[in-house]
């Protein structure tokens, strides 16, 4: 059954080297429908990283659950859920459609598949006559439509992205929005999409949930009018403006 995340009841606490403890999450829950997108925003130290390692399974949570589709993915790692982060880290010694193929090659995707798969994808983020160069070779902004590449050619169930355009000018960082809204268009991703700008939040997601400082735990939800087709529209319109400053004066308490 595709349930999608289901973060439930999280509690993290940690325990530093000089013997004092900082909760970082506390009772958090909150969902991601399968096929959408939800925005996670809060001040900085609120617990995003903390809440995207404990999904990706890298650590485990204090307390809580959290399931994909129904299933506890709590310390399991797995290429069910991909992440994409503010620095495209890609492998510079590996061309651009090899470093889309990667994940594929190790999953035993036999060679014509995989190659037909990387360039399937590469022309969805653009990127079509880039296959031969090097990472180096590229733009910043078009690195990161590498990587967007890389984790989508997986088919994931959900998608994290971490900040993903914060290293990205003005304009190009509206650019990566718009085709995180294509994409999904025409793949219907699930995706948990972390950033601190509140204008962001709005461009990519069905609903954009605010979190508190430390600990952190969900303040509000607020669904995005509309839909994904007519959110080009949407962010010419007053409602727009009236949606961010109703998140600003939730995420700062005015
Ligand atoms: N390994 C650790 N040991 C102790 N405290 C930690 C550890 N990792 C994170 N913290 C603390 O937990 C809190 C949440 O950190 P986290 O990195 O998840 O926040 P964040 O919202 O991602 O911050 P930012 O937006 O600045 O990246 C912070 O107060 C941080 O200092």
């Amino acid at each position: 059954m595709n349930q999608g995340l289901v973060i439930d009841n999280l509690c993290h606490r940690f325990h530093t080297e000089n013997g004092q403890t900082v909760d970082a999450l506390n009772h958090l829950s909150l969902e991601v429908p399968a096929g959408q997108i939800v925005s996670v925003i809060g001040a900085s130290g609120c617990g995003k990283s903390t809440l995207l390692s404990l999904i990706a399974g890298f650590d485990r949570p204090t307390q809580g659950e959290i399931t994909l589709d129904g299933v506890s993915v709590v310390g399991k790692p797995s290429p069910d859920r991909c992440l994409v982060f503010q620095s495209p880290a890609l492998f510079e010694w590996l061309t651009v459609l090899q470093n889309v193929a990667y994940g594929l090659k190790r999953q035993g995707i036999p060679r014509q598949d995989r190659r037909a798969q990387a360039m399937d994808m590469l022309a969805r983020v653009g990127l079509s006559g880039f296959e031969k160069q090097y990472p180096h070779e590229l733009s910043g902004g078009m690195q990161q439509r590498v990587a967007l590449a890389r984790a989508l050619v997986m088919r994931p169930r959900v998608l994290f992205m971490d900040e993903p355009f914060a290293a990205l000018d003005a304009q190009l960082r509206q650019q990566m929005q718009q085709l995180v809204r294509s994409l999904w268009r025409e793949l219907g991703q699930t995706i948990l999409f972390v950033t601190h700008d509140i204008r962001e939040a709005v461009a990519v997601a069905h609903r954009v949930v605010v979190l508190t400082p430390r600990p952190g735990t969900v303040k509000a939800v607020f669904p995005v009018p509309g839909s994904m087709e007519n959110r080009e529209a949407f962010l010419h319109t007053d409602a727009y403006e009236t949606l961010c400053a109703q998140i600003g004066d939730t995420l700062f308490d005015r």
